[in-house]
């Protein structure tokens, strides 16, 4: 492709992202499926110059007012993210001094520190409030600035091993003789974490379903819920199903797995990945509302639910930073209802002695802790589970420090850790609460309670 013309591309893109009528990810790929002949290089440099345009728009919208053309022009002659040579050979002349201009307050440039917080944070005003002072409640002030960098950056691409089709070393071995780099994930026992953003379809292990593309925290969700052979277990939100290939394998491909989902197109996309995987144990089930008639028919039946709740995404903005200007305060509230509701409905599945994990892909406190709170309030029946046993109990390293709230004291030792069944709800490490740029996972938030009676 010229590179005037994929300067263009890239222009046009940006013109239909920032309309935000469609997520980012959604317009790529149509974009991509509608122009076939696009090489993979022009692709990464579309997609990867409009994911940099959403990571760093304010501070690309406040350059870009001192330009001259079409705003989305502008813009992506700012975040351009192919090879500099093609840029240049794309520009004019008045074009090619600006972008030197203002080549220092860029992302990496000499000056950008001396830039106004918003244009460093490109957070919206709502979110970075809300962000500041969560943190500094919980005594961590210092973290907001390692956090807002990590969500600009892009997020590696994990790996979960189907362990029904092999153990996790064997695919390891068998991914680095078809070229890949890799390691072992951190935490997951099931995780691969690979170098670079190589394509897998065409690789045998995927094909045959030995391997998933998952984030090493959601895996860590899936691990928590601890379903086992024989057990009856719901996903209660299953979408396309991510966490319910996880599950599935867990149990082993035995017992009976419901993969609930008020979207029976989110429920399609489980279908071909469920074909790959081997899995016969997952019955997806497209439900009207989570009071839907044939959820009340398993009431009091199931040994596990996994409710991973609608949220606001804030967790992945890594992957999906278009969310942070898509999301505002009265779509957060309306979901908290939302997940209220779903939370209320899916704990009556459960017979007693039963787990059930409430879940999100959000960083914000009102999304995660104020809602288990809330459950804790009007479910004596329920008592919490503490996360951070219940991971060291399945062995994840370093458990403690995948949970909240911290412990007080440092240097807490695994004997001092606390009982993996608690009724004190503000216990230390109750909360399984995944950052970035602590863990380098997603976001993500889980609390766990059994039903007593
Ligand atoms: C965070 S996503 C689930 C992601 C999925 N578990 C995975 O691992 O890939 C939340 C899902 O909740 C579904 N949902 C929304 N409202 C629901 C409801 N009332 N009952 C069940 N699912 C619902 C959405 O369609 C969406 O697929």
């Amino acid at each position: 492709m010229h590179p005037k013309a994929l300067l263009d591309a890239c222009a046009d893109l940006l013109r239909r992202t920032l309309a935000f009528e469609h997520p980012a990810d959604a317009l790529l790929s149509r974009h991509f499926r509608e122009n076939r002949h696009l090489g993979p290089r022009e692709r990464a440099t579309l997609a990867e110059t409009t994911y940099h345009v959403l990571r760093h728009k304010r501070l690309l919208e406040h350059l870009a007012q001192s330009g001259q053309g079409p705003h989305a022009r502008r813009l992506a002659i700012l975040g351009f993210q192919g090879d500099a040579r093609f840029l240049q050979s794309a520009l004019n002349d008045s074009e090619a001094q600006w972008r030197a201009a203002c080549a220092p307050l860029l992302p990496g440039g000499a000056q950008w520190s001396s830039l106004p917080e918003p244009q460093r944070h490109n957070l919206p005003d709502w979110l970075a409030q809300r962000l500041r002072e969560q943190l500094a409640a919980q005594g961590q002030a210092d973290a907001f600035w390692p956090l807002v960098e990590s969500l600009n950056q892009s997020a590696a691409l994990d790996l979960r091993v189907n362990t029904l089709q092999g153990k996790r070393d064997a695919i390891a071995q068998e991914l680095r003789a078809a070229g890949l780099t890799l390691e072992a994930t951190p935490y997951s026992p099931w995780g691969l974490r690979l170098q670079g953003k190589p394509a897998l379809q065409k690789l045998d292990a995927f094909q045959r379903g030995a391997i998933e593309v998952q984030d090493e925290g959601s895996q860590l969700l899936a691990l928590l819920l601890d379903a086992r052979r024989g057990d009856m277990v719901a996903d209660f939100c299953a979408g396309a199903g991510g966490k319910t290939l996880a599950l599935g394998a867990a149990m082993r491909n035995t017992g009976r797995l419901y993969a609930f989902d008020v979207s029976a197109h989110r429920l399609d996309a489980l279908k071909p990945r469920l074909a790959r995987s081997g899995l016969s144990n997952v019955h997806p089930i497209a439900i009207a509302h989570e009071r839907d008639e044939r959820i009340k028919r398993l009431s009091g039946k199931l040994d596990r639910v996994l409710v991973d709740a609608p949220c606001s995404g804030l967790g992945t903005l890594r992957r999906n930073p278009d969310l942070k200007w898509r999301q505002s305060p009265q779509a957060v509230r309306e979901l908290t209802l939302k997940q209220q509701a779903i939370l209320q409905s899916a704990a009556r599945l459960l017979k007693p002695g039963g787990r059930l994990i409430y879940a999100t892909c959000s960083l914000l406190e009102e999304e995660n802790e104020a809602i288990a709170h809330a459950f804790d309030a009007a479910h004596g029946d329920f008592t919490a589970l503490n996360a951070s046993a219940l991971l060291e109990g399945l062995k994840v390293p370093h458990a403690a420090s995948l949970c909240s709230p911290p412990p007080a004291a440092a240097g807490q030792t695994q004997a001092e850790a606390p009982p993996a069944t608690t009724s004190a709800t503000a216990s230390t490490g109750r909360f399984l609460r995944l950052w970035p740029h602590q863990h380098g996972t997603d976001g993500f938030f889980a609390a766990v309670w059994q039903r007593q009676r």
